[in-house]
């Protein structure tokens, strides 16, 4: 499990460690740049041979080196034909300070190196004022404009060290002209050969957004990279908003001041308290961490299914919809089925009974009129999780059944989906009925209806940095509906009432793409029915099956639809051994 920090975050980390006299800001800023240096050369092997003796140029993703115009400056030419060339774009902050140690140690490794600065050398802050000074020792600095650049835009390798965790306000003037050509805005692509230091400069390091002064922009004003290397660990924009497309990869190094993430004062110096709550966790890599807690894990001994009859497992009730609407509810039941929910019975409209025993057989059904009918089912104690909404309906029914699910004598925990969404939205009486063990899972549509100020919010755009994002959004949303909302999308983002927060991030080696299928969110309400059936908590529910969900799309792959998510189940168990 890895935690996602805030540029704040960040920001109180690296103080902690320089107050704790353990380490200067210095030496943090030389570690960030051999930590650049050692990923180029992971990412890109070829260009630690000479020029002419490595394999054609384009990297381990095997793009082509772009068509870029330009042509070394005067000086540079000078040089041997067969260095490898770099291009360092600095900016006025600690950022640009990186970047002048990663100029510095690609020239120590036999690179002619041509070094950017945006702002005035004189204000840089202490460190990276003195990384310049060391930097003006060796070769000139150059004053950044997009002609100055354009000038040698040639390079193996561009370095963009302009903004990192401190931008604060949208880039303007001719910078902002630089970041869109850098983006790709005018045919050059210098993607291949990108690296961002930290984050790709214009893109809020929070929120994933890029910061713009202009809500019509269609041309983001940010950089795009191949590959984005970060500090201690990564930061909650590399995986949320536009981050994914901006960052290509992410490399995280450690720079050492892990130890200063700790709750705890150093005992010498009584500083060093870093408060780093709320705490926002990735749910990520493809293995079991039970020893990872308190952050999320997919714990093995949760799914074991060792002794019991079926009811010790659980039984998982799905409401669905009438005649004809029944697809999206057997999905979810299916779903809550497979993922070893120890019985599912789906409760059907009178009227569609027929059509949904047809195609139902270990999941049974019952006849569920209106909420008298559920009030006397409910009685049955065994059934300790509910799922509403996929297929509802959006009718007297459906908006009865609800207020019946929620306002039962012993609210069970309860996935709302889909329509059930939507009349929550419509009856505020309902909307406050919600109770801890409710998971709300809106898409961006029917989080917009559901929390319109916070949505309004979230969709206004990011004029300053750090900007408003999915975490803050859904975070509010789980304060205001108090309970666990996920928020729906390649960027799942589930959070509790307490502030507790974790991200799926199906992006990077994890996209499933194929996910966006019509019923796919129904079997995500499933799977995560049956296991608040098995005894999950809310969260642990629901962060567990948006885990599994994406897990069955990757093991699937293409060609995927809603229908093969449930039954790629067995095989992800048997995988992971469970
Ligand atoms: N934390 C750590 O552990 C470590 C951090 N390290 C590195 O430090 C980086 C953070 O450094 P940072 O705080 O100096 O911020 P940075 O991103 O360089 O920018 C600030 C400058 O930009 C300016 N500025 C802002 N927006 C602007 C705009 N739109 N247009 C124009 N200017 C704008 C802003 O000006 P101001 O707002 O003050 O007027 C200020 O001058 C971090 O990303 C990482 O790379 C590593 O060295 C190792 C350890
Ligand atoms: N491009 C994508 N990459 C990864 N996951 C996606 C993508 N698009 C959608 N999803 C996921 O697929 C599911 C779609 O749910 P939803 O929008 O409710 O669709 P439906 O109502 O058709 O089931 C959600 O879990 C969402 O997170
Ligand atoms: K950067």
């Amino acid at each position: 499990m890895t935690e996602l920090l805030t540029a704040a975050q960040m920001r109180a980390i690296e103080q902690a460690a320089i107050e704790s006299g353990e380490v200067t800001g210095l030496e943090l800023m030389e570690r960030a740049g051999q930590g650049v240096v050692d990923a180029i050369f992971a990412e890109w092997p070829e260009l630690a041979m000479p020029k002419h003796s490595a394999p054609a140029a384009g990297g381990a993703g095997g793009s082509t080196p772009s068509p870029l115009r330009g042509s070394p400056p005067e000086y540079l030419e000078r040089d041997d034909n067969e260095m490898r060339r770099a291009v360092v774009l600095c900016g006025p902050g600690n950022n640009g300070g990186d970047g002048f140690v990663v100029a510095r140690l690609l020239r120590d490794a036999g690179w002619q190196v041509e070094v950017f600065l945006y702002g005035d050398a004189e204000k840089l802050p202490p460190d990276a004022k003195v990384n310049h000074e060391r930097w003006v020792k060796i070769a000139p600095v150059t004053a950044l404009t997009e002609q100055a650049f354009r000038k040698v835009a040639f390079a193996d390798m561009y370095v963009d060290a302009l903004f990192g965790t401190g931008l604060t306000r949208p880039v303007a003037g001719d910078l902002a002209g630089l970041l869109r050509h850098l983006g790709g805005y005018g045919g050059d692509d210098y993607r291949p050969r990108m690296v961002a230091v930290d984050v790709p400069s214009g893109l809020c390091a929070d929120s994933g957004r890029v910061v713009t002064p202009n809500p019509r922009a269609r041309v983001p004003t940010a950089t795009l990279a191949r590959l984005t290397v970060t500090f201690d660990s990564p930061k909650c924009g590399h995986f949320v908003g536009d981050g994914p497309h901006h960052c290509g990869r992410i490399v995280v190094k450690d720079i050492g001041v892990r130890q200063f993430r700790e709750h705890k004062p150093n005992p010498h110096t009584g500083r060093g308290h870093v408060v780093r709550f709320p705490r926002t966790s990735l749910i990520g890599k493809r293995r079991m961490v039970p020893d990872e807690r308190p952050f999320f894990s997919v714990d093995i001994r949760y799914f074991t299914k060792n002794q019991g009859h079926k009811y010790a497992h659980g039984h998982a009730f799905i409401l669905s919809g009438g005649v004809g609407k029944g697809g999206a509810a057997r999905l979810a039941a299916r779903g809550a089925l497979r993922v070893g929910a120890g019985a599912v019975t789906l409760g059907s409209p009178p009227a569609a009974l027929i059509e949904n025993a047809a195609q139902l057989n270990a999941i049974m059904l019952q006849s569920l009129k209106d909420p008298d009918a559920l009030r006397v089912l409910l009685q049955d104690t065994r059934i300790n999780a509910l799922c509403i909404g996929p297929g509802l309906g959006l009718n007297d029914r459906g908006a009865a059944l609800v207020a019946g699910v929620l306002g039962g004598e012993e609210p069970r925990p309860t996935v709302l989906d889909a329509d059930a969404l939507t009349l929550l939205a419509q009856d505020r009486a309902l909307f406050d009925e919600l109770h801890a063990n409710c998971v709300l899972t809106p898409h961006a549509g029917e989080f917009a209806r559901l929390f319109p100020e916070i949505a309004e919010k979230l969709n206004a755009p990011a004029t300053t940095g750090p900007a408003y994002s999915k975490v803050d959004a859904t975070r509010e949303a789980a304060k205001r509906a108090g309970c666990v909302v996920l928020f729906k999308g390649p960027d799942t983002v589930i959070a509790d009432p307490s502030g507790r927060c974790s991200i799926n991030a199906s992006v990077y080696e994890r996209s499933a793409p194929w996910l966006a299928t019509a019923g796919s969110g129904d079997v995500l309400a499933g799977f995560i029915t049956g296991l608040l059936a098995r005894g999950f908590g809310a969260m642990q529910a629901a962060e567990t099956g948006a885990w599994l969900h994406t897990e069955c799309a990757l093991s699937f792959g293409p060609g995927l639809i809603a229908e093969d998510l449930p039954e790629e189940l067995p095989k992800l168990f048997r995988e992971l051994g469970i």
